[in-house]
C-alpha cells in the first residue's frame, strides 16, 4: 500500500433542510482516508450517515461542510462539463444495494456493460473490442456469454448484482463503492459474492468503500473501517483488532448484536478469500 491516499474526507458534514425545526444533520465532522488498493468498510445502523457520505463523495448529494477530494481534487463543488463527469465516474463507481432495481429492466445484460464500456473506451476502440471487452468483464464476474442476451428479470438477485459489479468494472474505475450491496441476498449468495470482491480487488488493484451494517460481512472484506453513529465517527482502526478490541461501546454493542454461534472475528491473514 503506497501512502498516497485516494480519496481523503475532512471535517465532511451534510445538513438536510426539515420543516419548521432545526436542520437533520446527518454527517457530522466525518473525516477519513481511502488507499490505494484497500477495502475500508464504513459501519453504522441505520440512519448513521453512511449513504450520505457515500452520496456526497459521487456528488448525488451537495456537501454541506468540510471536504472530499479525489487525488487532491475536490467534489466539493460538483462538476457540469461531461468530461469531468466521466472522469469522476472513472475514478469512483457506485453498486447500490438492491440489485432488483438498479438495473434497467428493458436493456439487455450486455448492452449494460457494453454501454458503460464505450463510454470510458478510448476513441480508437471498435464496437468489435467494445464488445469483446463487455463479454469480457461479464465473465470475470462469473456470467459467460449466454447472459449477454438476457434481461435482468430473467436473472437471480446474486447474478444481479454481479452484473451491478461488472457495469461498475467497465468503466475501470480506481474506487467502488459497495453500498450494501450484498444486504439484500441470502447468505451463502453473499459470501460468493464477497469472494468475487476479494478475487477482483486481487487482480484488478481496485478499492472499495464498503458501506454495511452488517459487522459479519464487514468482518469477511475490510482491511480498516470506520464506525458512524447519528452522523459522526466513533471507531475506527484495522478491522480485525477494532472487531477484537472494540473502543467504543456503540462498537461493542454492534458487536454483541452479530448473529451467529461461536461468532468471532477471523484474522485477515487467515482468510483463504
Ligand atoms: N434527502 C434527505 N432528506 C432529509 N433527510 C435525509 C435525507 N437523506 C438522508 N436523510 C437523513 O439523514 C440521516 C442519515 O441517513 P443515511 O441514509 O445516510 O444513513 P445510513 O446509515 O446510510 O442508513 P441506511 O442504511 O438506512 O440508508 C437519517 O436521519 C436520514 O433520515
Amino acid at each position: 500500500m503506497t501512502h498516497e491516499a485516494i480519496i481523503t474526507a475532512r471535517g465532511l458534514r451534510k445538513e438536510f433542510p426539515s420543516a419548521g425545526r432545526s436542520p437533520v444533520v446527518a454527517v457530522d465532522d466525518v473525516s477519513f482516508e481511502l488507499f490505494p488498493n484497500e477495502c475500508l468498510a464504513i459501519v453504522g445502523e441505520s440512519g448513521s450517515g453512511k449513504t450520505t457520505v457515500a452520496r456526497m463523495l459521487v456528488g448525488l448529494e451537495s456537501v454541506s461542510g468540510g471536504t472530499i477530494t479525489v487525488h487532491g481534487n475536490s467534489r466539493t463543488q460538483g462538476v457540469h462539463k461531461l468530461s469531468d463527469r466521466r472522469r469522476w465516474a472513472r475514478e469512483v463507481q457506485y453498486v447500490f444495494q438492491d440489485p432488483y432495481s438498479s438495473l434497467n429492466g428493458r436493456q439487455r445484460i450486455g448492452d449494460v456493460i457494453s454501454s458503460n464500456v464505450r463510454l470510458h473506451a478510448a476513441p480508437s476502440q471498435t464496437p468489435r473490442q467494445i464488445q469483446m471487452e463487455a463479454h469480457e468483464i461479464l465473465e470475470s464476474v462469473g456470467l459467460d456469454s449466454k447472459f449477454f442476451q438476457r434481461f435482468p428479470r430473467e436473472l437471480s438477485g446474486g447474478q444481479r448484482q454481479r452484473v451491478a459489479i461488472a457495469r461498475a468494472l467497465a468503466a475501470k474505475p480506481e474506487v467502488i463503492v459497495l453500498d450494501e450491496a450484498v444486504a439484500a441476498l441470502d447468505v451463502s449468495i453473499q459470501a460468493q459474492i464477497l469472494n468475487l470482491l476479494s478475487d477482483i480487488r486481487a487482480a484488478q488493484k481496485v478499492s472499495y468503500l464498503f458501506i454495511s451494517h452488517d459487522l459479519a460481512v464487514v468482518n469477511q472484506i475490510s482491511d480498516r473501517m470506520i464506525v458512524m453513529e447519528q452522523g459522526r465517527v466513533v471507531d475506527s482502526g484495522a478491522t480485525a483488532e477494532l472487531l477484537a478490541n472494540p473502543q467504543h461501546g456503540y462498537t461493542r454493542a454492534l458487536r454483541a448484536a452479530v448473529p451467529g454461534p461461536g461468532w468471532k472475528p477471523v484474522r485477515r491473514d487467515k482468510l483463504s478469500a
